[in-house]
């Protein structure tokens, strides 16, 4: 029996389903609901489709922030100094922040799933459509005001780029911790290949609007256990709370419903 996403059901592993989601899991007349197996058989290769092009400033990083939910690396996106172009973009978007969400083993933790295989984890680079909007907030809510960059982190090699963040992870164990992190390049955090999947899609977490350009790379990068272990150690709790590990801080797999997942490669 095929869930109506396609994925057979979870049988050697009951995934947990983090107490966001234990909530309705759906929004009442979604359409273009996030994240979503990319069937890679199923998608179809687009020539239009643009290289996409990334040129962020470094210095534009402002801080790591425990939201409770994940830990958020924010950007100063009062200019378009960090910015992406292209691909299947109208405009150029400007970075806000980025993050991760990933598992308590390696056996789960993406959001997206490609052929219904999880990765350990998955970093989203979140970018908003400044031409058209005056604000992050306000394109939060429009069908066109966001592009998120999704990338697959799998088990292996140690990630040097990523090693100067998790350094800084012990200080943000709580939730509601923010430390200043001001120098850091998130281009050292994407794949070399340029190949990547594309849909419409939304937040997979609140407010889940369906405001979402999701640009999925199809290589994952390379991260060590201990960086993995250092993600884990994080809490979804406050500092003199019982503590709840931040992990399984994924959103469950949503219908595709009538949506196509174009490949930029053939
Ligand atoms: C980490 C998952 C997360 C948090 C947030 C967004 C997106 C997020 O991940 S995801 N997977 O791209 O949906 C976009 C909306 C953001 C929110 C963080 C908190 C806010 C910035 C609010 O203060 C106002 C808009 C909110
Ligand atoms: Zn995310």
């Amino acid at each position: 029996m095929l869930s109506h996403w396609n994925c057979p059901p979870d049988s050697l592993h009951h995934l947990p389903v983090h107490p966001l989601w234990q909530s309705p899991l759906t929004i009442p007349g979604g359409t273009r609901q996030s994240p979503i197996n990319i069937q890679w058989r199923d998608s179809v290769y687009d020539p239009f489709l643009k290289p996409l092009k990334i040129s962020y400033d470094p210095a534009t990083c402002l801080h790591i922030w425990n939201n409770g939910y994940s830990f958020l690396v924010e950007f100063d996106d009062s200019t378009d100094r960090s910015i992406i172009d292209g691909g299947p973009l109208e405009n150029q978007y400007r970075l806000k922040q980025f993050h991760f969400h990933w598992g308590a083993i390696n056996d789960w933790g993406s959001e997206h799933t490609v052929d219904c295989k999880f990765y350990p984890a998955e970093l989203h680079l979140v970018h908003w459509n400044a031409v058209v909007y005056p604000t992050f907030e306000e394109a939060v809510m429009e069908g066109d005001g966001l592009a998120v960059i999704g990338v697959f982190l799998k088990l292996g090699a140690r990630h040097e780029g990523l090693q100067t963040l998790v350094d800084a992870l012990p200080a943000v164990k709580h939730k509601d911790t923010v430390i200043e992190f001001d120098v850091f390049d998130p281009s050292c955090l994407m794949p070399s290949c340029p190949d990547y999947w594309t849909y419409a899609g939304s937040l997979t977490t609140p407010p889940l609007t369906e405001s979402v350009t999701w640009i999925i790379k199809k290589q994952p990068i390379e991260v060590d256990e201990d960086q993995l272990e250092a993600f884990r150690m994080l809490l979804f709790t406050s500092d003199g709370e019982e503590e709840k590990r931040m992990v399984d801080n994924f959103r469950p797999l949503q219908p595709l419903m009538n949506r196509t997942v174009r490949s930029s490669f053939q």
